[in-house]
């Protein structure tokens, strides 16, 4: 996505960078394979309330103001109009012009502060929700509400905003695979790795790898520990850490697993020393998920 930029109000390098990133995220996730640009001007509490007031009637300061350029049919979204998007193209631009959005950086700094979490996390927030009135949703009726609300959520945990990490929590679920590890039992390789599921209803599922005399049937750190979780209930996972010797990023098999689970999960890797981090979706882009054959 194209971001016509307009700073007229100082925001964090590192705010605009994630935000550039969930603005490409919107088309991914709504399947929209055109070009596509928006105009986004950041600005002070007064600007945002005298464009409420010029051109909605509405004198007051509020968080996001969008205003789409494109005309979707009746109960249709961007990525059901690939051929309305092909008519909107625009030559000179390059890409399809979405419409504008105006976000309030201090209103934006004071509702993180109220809802206590990051002033990233709600400034990704209000451009997702202002590109989804782009791409056509509303929440006016309750259905068109539910289908706006659930495509904000899948951009949002497409990038990793659902929630605020906390390093201690993390730091925990490290040393949870590290104890795990020593129960590997891995006599043939002599490679113990540990696994550390966390499930969304906050339980934390171990797991150690368990090799067998017949190499192949050796199960991983990793699966061992997602299949107790699934045994015990949990099916929504955010987290999983795993601590071998060296740097050990799950394997092809275990990360097809994980995808029929938590496609979006973020995986931490520990070895002496050492910790890293990435999300799935890195480590298996384009993957075969329960929703492949939908269609
Ligand atoms: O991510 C990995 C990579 C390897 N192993 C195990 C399988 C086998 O027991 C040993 C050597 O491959 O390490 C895991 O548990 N997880
Ligand atoms: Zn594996």
């Amino acid at each position: 996505m194209l971001i016509d930029w307009d700073i007229r109000y100082q925001t964090d390098d590192d705010i605009l960078e994630k935000m550039q990133a969930a603005a490409d995220l919107c088309l991914k996730c709504e399947n929209v394979s055109a070009h596509c640009a928006i105009s986004v001007c950041m600005c002070d509490d007064e600007t945002i309330q005298e464009i409420n007031r010029q051109y909605r009637g509405i004198d007051r300061s509020t968080d996001v103001l969008s205003f789409p350029s494109v005309r979707y049919p009746e109960g249709k979204t961007a990525g059901s109009c690939p051929a309305l998007l092909r008519q909107e193209y625009d030559d000179e631009y390059g890409s399809v012009f979405l419409g504008d959005l105006f976000i309030s950086v201090p209103h934006m700094a004071a509702q993180a502060r109220e809802y206590g979490h990051s002033e990233m996390r709600e400034a990704v927030y209000l451009l997702v929700h202002g590109i989804c009135h782009l791409m056509g949703y509303d929440h006016i009726e309750d259905d068109d509400k539910k289908r706006m609300r659930a495509m904000e959520k899948k951009i949002l945990s497409a990038a990793s905003v659902t929630r605020d990490t906390d390093p201690e929590k993390d730091e925990q679920l490290l040393e949870t695979a590290r104890e795990a590890m020593k129960k590997s039992y891995s006599p043939y390789s002599s490679y113990p790795v540990g696994a550390a599921l966390h499930s969304t209803d906050g339980r934390i599922f171990t797991g150690c790898n368990i090799e067998n005399a017949s190499f192949g049937l050796t199960n991983c750190a990793e699966r061992t520990a997602l299949f107790k979780a699934v045994s015990e209930g949990a099916l929504s996972f955010d987290t999983i850490a795993i601590a071998a010797t060296t740097k050990a990023w799950p394997c092809g098999a275990c990360r097809q697993v994980l995808n029929e689970f938590a496609p979006d999960i973020r995986i931490l890797v520990t070895w002496p020393g050492h910790v890293e981090e990435k999300k799935l979706t890195e480590l298996l882009p384009e993957g075969f998920g329960p929703h492949s054959m939908d269609q």
